[in-house]
Parts: C-alpha cells; sequence; structure tokens
C-alpha cells in the first residue's frame, strides 16, 4: 500500500449542531457543508473544510452523529459520551487494489467497499490490526491522480 493523501479525520459528536457551532465560532471555521444523513452508515455527517496555502483540497474534519444507538458511531459514542476522534481517512487510487493488499497482510477489512460520504468506494480496517486507530480507506474522486 502505498500512502495517499488524508483526507478526512472522523469525529464522533453526540450533537452535530453544536459541533458545527464549535468550529465556527472557536476554530474560526469558515466552510461548514450541510449537514446530511447516510443511512448506510446511520449518520448524519458534515464536513469542515480546512484551508490550505492553494485555497484547495484541504484535509476535512467529518462530523459525525449517529442516528441509532446500535451503528458503529452509536456503539463507540456509549464508550466516549462526549465524543472525540473516530477514524483517520486516507484516499487511495484504486480501492480494490488496496483492500486486497490490506487483506494480503493479514489485516481485517471490514465487509465490502461501498459507497461514502464523498460518493466514492471506501471500506474500514479493524483499529485491533492498525495501531489502534479505524482507519477509512476511500478512493479518490476520479481526476484526482
Ligand atoms: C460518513 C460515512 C463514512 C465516510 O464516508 O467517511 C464514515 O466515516 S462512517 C463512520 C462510521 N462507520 C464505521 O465506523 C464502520 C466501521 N466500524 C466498525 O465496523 C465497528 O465500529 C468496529 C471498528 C468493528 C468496532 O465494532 P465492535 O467490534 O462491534 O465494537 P466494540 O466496541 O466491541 O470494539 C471492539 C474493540 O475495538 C475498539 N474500537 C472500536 N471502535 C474504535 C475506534 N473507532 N477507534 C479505535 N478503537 C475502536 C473498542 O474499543 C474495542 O476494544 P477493546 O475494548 O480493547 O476490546
Ligand atoms: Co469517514
Amino acid at each position: 500500500m502505498k500512502l495517499g493523501r488524508m483526507n478526512h479525520i472522523g469525529v464522533a459528536t453526540p450533537d452535530l449542531d453544536a459541533s458545527i457551532a464549535f468550529y465556527r465560532d472557536v476554530m474560526g471555521a469558515t466552510d461548514i457543508t450541510e449537514p446530511f444523513v447516510l443511512e448506510s452508515q446511520q449518520v448524519r455527517v458534515c464536513f469542515v473544510n480546512t484551508p490550505t496555502d492553494s485555497g484547495i483540497n484541504g484535509t476535512q474534519v467529518e462530523l459525525l452523529q449517529p442516528t441509532s444507538p446500535d451503528s458503529a458511531v452509536g456503539k463507540w459514542l456509549e464508550k466516549n459520551p462526549l465524543g472525540g476522534q473516530h477514524h483517520l481517512c486516507f484516499e487511495v487510487p484504486d480501492i480494490h487494489a488496496a483492500k486486497s493488499e490490506f487483506e494480503a497482510l493479514g489485516k481485517r477489512v471490514l465487509g465490502e467497499p461501498r459507497v461514502g460520504a464523498h460518493g466514492t468506494m471506501i471500506f474500514f480496517v479493524h483499529p485491533k490490526d492498525m495501531g489502534g486507530i479505524l482507519t477509512e480507506i476511500m478512493e479518490s474522486p476520479k481526476g484526482a491522480h
């Protein structure tokens, strides 16, 4: 696996609107997307866009509020009620090649690739195989490579 761009840091929150206010009022974020529900992951989600020198394509903070207590984020919040860093997401050019490479290294890929919040395919690798960090692998948007 060749490490790609860090696309986003997933942050779980019990209150998405309060987290949006925090990033806007405390952190000075000026570009926060409208929240939407992603049923497949049982989350309400939005992105805090961080600026870069060139002004484009900064790493995002992905704010996640569970829509069900039985979801992955819901269960995580049960153990971490204040919320916090939930996962890191790296881009790859080819999602299926990346999956095969992780599996060949004995890493547990959690389910089949599916469409993520950016409209490209994603999968997750088990935190216990990744130094304690739940890792999301995301196919880059077309034209990024
Ligand atoms: C918005 C859409 C999408 C995107 O496009 O960006 C997303 O980001 S969706 C994000 C939410 N979806 C997911 O997280 C899916 C993948 N996650 C899972 O499949 C599960 O959460 C899990 C990682 C397999 C854990 O589930 P489970 O085994 O049922 O929970 P446990 O509580 O028993 O955990 C076992 C073990 O792992 C530790 N753990 C769990 N989650 C994390 C985490 N986020 N980071 C680090 N470690 C984690 C947990 O503490 C347990 O450890 P021990 O207590 O030592 O046993
Ligand atoms: Co994510």
